[in-house]
């Protein structure tokens, strides 16, 4: 396994290798150290078989000292990470040939892993841990699309389409990551592969996976969603549990926005004059905003005083870690407000919780799509013409969704509860996970 330096594409990956060796497969896990290794080898459940190898993230000038994943350097100096990862090339190779011999490696931006699996002989195949609908809409092999249509051949009845806010992310695509571009180095990354494995299932994203398909002329195998079980999940810190069961079941609103995403300080205090406003007891897990060095720093004129110490503490505000499947599996919180990461998006829906967004990345904005527009499990907070939602709107959104008498907040309800159901039901990752399995050994026995 060889994942993009960022937390939420190396979690999934841990999450499969976990899958993988409860099956009795061993797994070699290439990942940034020490500090994302000491963070997540927490969730490594089969020492015996998952061997973490830590890559020493090379210096690449500009990028700060010690700076491992996308979680430690603002947006803006993300280049210079793919930049590192181009870098450790060497390393990759000396660590394949240690361990091998290999049958397949995962991985998803280091678009050279192709090249050394043939020569080292081994299978190499790119494993997307962003939706497939992304994939269709902006990542398919094709150049001349215009942005603002939908690519030729694509899935007719999907409302994921191109939206002023969707196409402005998407320049990200054409932008240089690194020596090549993001798009380049995706598309000849999956290209490259001898197949393509995706964490998605055919009954969330079916037509966009026949799609990529069909455009990389490509099988793609599929993991399912590949969370922990629950009853393998780390227990909740009594701090957090003595906190929310202080508050009625379901009333508690969690708004985390993944491990990269920085606000404007003006974007952030917005926010959370939205929480106060909305009235109900709310965690809020986010980093410090742009130029603070604390989260206090960014609050707004007495919002302390007024929902954290006030109101019997109504609000919490916190800006480390948190563990966010354990806190959406509590029974006072009856609402995620995300960002609609594609982690997040999952376990948004195989919670209880009622779903509201607020996508700011390309890929959010797709995966919101395809929840609030296709699913219809979620609603979306409108945003404003400076890109960012008010805090009547955030407040509104919430309401929608919260309030026992609110017609939208019962019909997102009983399609997530469908969906959840489906996509919940207990065999139904075992099936994938034995589907991919039998696909990978097939693709073995023909090379
Ligand atoms: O305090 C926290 C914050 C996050 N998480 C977990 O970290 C993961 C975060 O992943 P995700 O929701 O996908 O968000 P990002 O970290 O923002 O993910 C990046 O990678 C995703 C692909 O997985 C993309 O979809 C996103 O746009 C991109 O920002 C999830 O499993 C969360 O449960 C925690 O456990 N505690």
């Amino acid at each position: 396994m060889f994942p993009w330096f960022a937390i939420g594409h190396i979690t999934p990956y841990i999450h499969l290798s976990n899958r993988l060796a409860a099956r009795g497969h061993r797994v070699h896990f290439l990942l940034p150290g020490p500090t994302t290794l000491a963070k997540l080898a927490p969730l490594n459940r089969h020492p015996h078989l998952i061997t973490f190898h830590p890559i020493a993230v090379p210096h690449v000038d500009g990028l700060p000292r010690g700076a491992e994943t996308t979680a430690d350097v603002p947006p803006h100096l993300t280049p210079l990470l793919f930049a590192a990862l181009d870098a450790t090339e060497d390393q990759f190779r000396s660590t394949v040939s240690r361990v091998g011999p290999l049958d397949v490696v995962l991985y998803d931006s280091a678009m050279w892993v192709p090249r050394i699996g043939r020569e080292l002989g081994f299978l190499t195949m790119t494993y997307g841990v962003v939706s497939a609908a992304v994939g269709a809409l902006r990542l398919v092999p094709s150049t001349d699309e215009e942005m603002a249509r939908t690519p030729p051949g694509y899935p007719p009845h999907s409302a994921v389409v191109p939206r002023p806010d969707e196409i402005k992310q998407s320049r990200i695509f054409a932008e240089n990551f690194g020596s090549v571009s993001l798009y380049d180095r995706i598309v000849t990354s999956v290209s490259g592969g001898d197949a393509m494995a995706l964490r998605t299932c055919w009954e969330l994203e079916g037509v966009f996976v026949k799609y990529m398909e069909e455009q990389y002329g490509k099988r793609a195998l599929l993991t399912g969603p590949i969370l922990p079980d629950r009853d393998h999940r780390l227990g909740l810190d009594e701090k957090w549990a003595a906190w929310l069961s202080k508050y009625p079941r379901g009333s508690v609103v969690y708004c985390a926005f993944g491990s990269e995403s920085l606000l404007q300080k003006d974007q952030f205090q917005e926010l959370l004059r939205g929480f106060e406003l909305c009235g109900r007891p709310f965690l809020v897990v986010l980093k410090p905003s742009e130029g603070c060095a604390t989260m206090e720093e960014g609050f707004p004129e007495g919002f302390a005083e007024r929902v954290i110490d006030g109101e019997g503490g109504r609000g919490l505000v916190c800006g480390g870690w948190v563990p966010q499947l354990q806190i959406l599996d509590h029974p006072s919180v009856g609402c995620f407000v995300s960002h609609c990461g594609f982690g997040s998006m999952w376990e948004s829906l195989l919670s209880d919780c009622q779903i509201v967004l607020v996508p700011k990345q390309n890929d959010q904005i797709v995966g919101t799509m395809l929840m609030t527009k296709d699913l219809k499990v979620g609603v979306e907070v409108e945003k404003d013409e400076e890109g960012w939602v008010s805090k009547e709107k955030l407040s509104e959104a919430i309401e929608m969704v919260m309030d026992e008498g609110s017609e939208i907040g019962r019909v997102v309800r009983e399609n997530h509860l469908k969906l959840r159901e489906v996509l919940g039901d207990g065999n139904l990752q075992e099936r994938y996970l034995d589907g991919f399995v039998c696909q990978l050994y097939d693709l073995l026995e023909k090379c």
